[in-house]
């Protein structure tokens, strides 16, 4: 990172002592979401806006529809019936002219309602003799089978709030409301470190080597949210470590691996001689307990995720995502609930649990072991369950994993 004053090297003492303080679950989530601003505004075009979040609300250009539309194919028609036909048809895009009392006209769905029409007639409603028209199925209203001006919005009604993630609904909202550019906050940039001896990066496990997998799942996942400037594999050594965490340029660097204090576990050594100061280190979470959230003396943030696979999984919902959320300016997510089924709260930590959700009942998946991802690949997301000595909720919080 510019800027970032690099120590000694060498196998000092670490300056900050891993798991000094730990957090409970909602406190470490709170203070990765409190650990950052949002990111400048900018203008983009509709088709460059998708994953963003809005910087200002969406407020209508127009009424919608802005104009009483024919919602069938067959005849607008005045007053009464039988009607007689004026002949010629008005099609989406025309300028109809007047009709008046008595008198009908073929229309086609989406077309401009013609001033003096009061309803439309469809097609398979109706019967030509000559140039009468008849009504087959009697009862009609005014304004039957018309999608009137602005029943779905006024000119000026707020239609999103601002920190509002655009998706495709969004983006065809904003079109039909008539914008072509969005005010939008910029994505944070993550540089995703992956730390281990072990990992190899094809084939089969082997010689007590095991996959890396995470740079395949994290890479998706934090694209949805970020812009990924870089995933690099680094050999567990403290030197390299220091150097990649001093030379990114990201927002927020992502480490996996190294937080506990084995052997060759780096990461709070690194970050003291870097002078980094964690916001987070350890949480009372099960699983994902060595966690942790650091701001880097130039202004970066460093998440550092627990190298068991759904222990990782357990800091991208805790730490990760609230805080590129804050930065990326989207509004926090209100928590879903469901039904708790056969799900245990541990006495002094919550725990996160892959569920699947079955008529609103949330049920825990087999392997769903701190080192497996078998059950995460079946869920719908992650019961939250509060630490608790006394009997199992009834309801859990369901964090959404956010990818698709
Ligand atoms: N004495 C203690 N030991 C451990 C504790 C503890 O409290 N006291 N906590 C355990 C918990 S809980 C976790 S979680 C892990 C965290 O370990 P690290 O973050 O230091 O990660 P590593 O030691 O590097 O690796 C742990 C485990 O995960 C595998 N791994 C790492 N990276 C990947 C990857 N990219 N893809 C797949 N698997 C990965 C690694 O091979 C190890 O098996 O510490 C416990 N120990
Ligand atoms: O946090 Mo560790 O999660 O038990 O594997």
């Amino acid at each position: 990172m510019p800027g970032m004053a690099s120590t000694s090297a060498g196998n000092a003492a670490p300056v900050v002592e891993p798991h000094s303080s730990v957090l409970s679950w909602d406190r470490a989530r709170a203070t990765a979401r409190d650990a950052g601003e949002a990111l400048p505004v900018e203008t983009r075009p509709l088709h460059n806006a998708h994953g963003r979040a809005l910087a200002a609300p969406l407020i209508a250009r127009t009424d919608l529809p802005s104009f009483d539309t024919s919602a069938m194919d067959g005849w607008a028609v005045s007053g009464p019936g039988p009607w007689r036909l004026t002949g010629g048809e008005v099609l989406a895009g025309d300028a109809p002219s007047p009709l008046a009392t008595g008198d009908a006209v073929g229309i086609a769905t989406g077309a401009p309602l013609p001033p003096g029409a009061t309803s439309v007639l469809r097609h398979e409603h109706g019967r030509v003799d000559g140039e009468r028209l008849t009504d087959l199925v009697g009862g009609r209203t005014d304004g039957q089978d018309v999608r009137p001006r602005g029943r779905e919005c006024a000119e000026g009604d707020v239609l999103l709030p601002a920190g509002t993630a655009i998706t495709p609904a969004v983006l065809g909202m904003a079109a039909a409301a008539g914008y072509d550019r969005l005010e939008v906050h910029q994505r944070p940039s993550v540089e995703l470190l992956v730390l281990g001896d072990e990992l190899l990066d094809s084939g089969t496990p082997r010689d007590g080597r095991v996959r890396d997998a995470l740079s395949p799942m994290l890479q998706p996942w934090l694209r949805t949210r970020a812009e990924v400037i870089g995933c690099r594999r680094l050999p567990d050594e403290l030197d390299a470590l220091r150097e990649a965490i001093a030379a990114s340029t990201a927002d927020v660097v992502i480490t996996t691996g190294s937080t506990a204090a084995g052997p060759v576990d780096h990461l709070h050594t690194a970050l003291g001689e870097l002078g980094a100061r964690l916001l987070v280190d350890s949480v009372a979470v099960r699983p994902g307990h060595p966690m942790l959230l650091a701001a880097l003396p130039d202004g970066g943030r460093l998440v550092g995720l627990p190298g068991n696979p759904l222990a990782a999984v357990a800091g991208v919902v805790t730490l990760a995502m609230p805080l590129l959320d804050r930065l990326g300016g989207h509004s926090a997510v209100e928590d879903r609930t469901a039904r708790a089924g056969d799900l245990l709260p541990h006495p002094e930590s919550t725990r996160l649990v892959p569920v699947q959700v079955r008529d609103g009942v949330a049920q825990p998946l087999a392997f769903g072991g701190p080192a497996m991802l078998r059950g995460l690949t079946l869920a719908d997301g992650l019961a939250v369950l509060p630490p608790s000595e006394g009997p199992p909720p009834e309801d859990v919080v369901l964090l959404p994993l956010g990818w698709g």
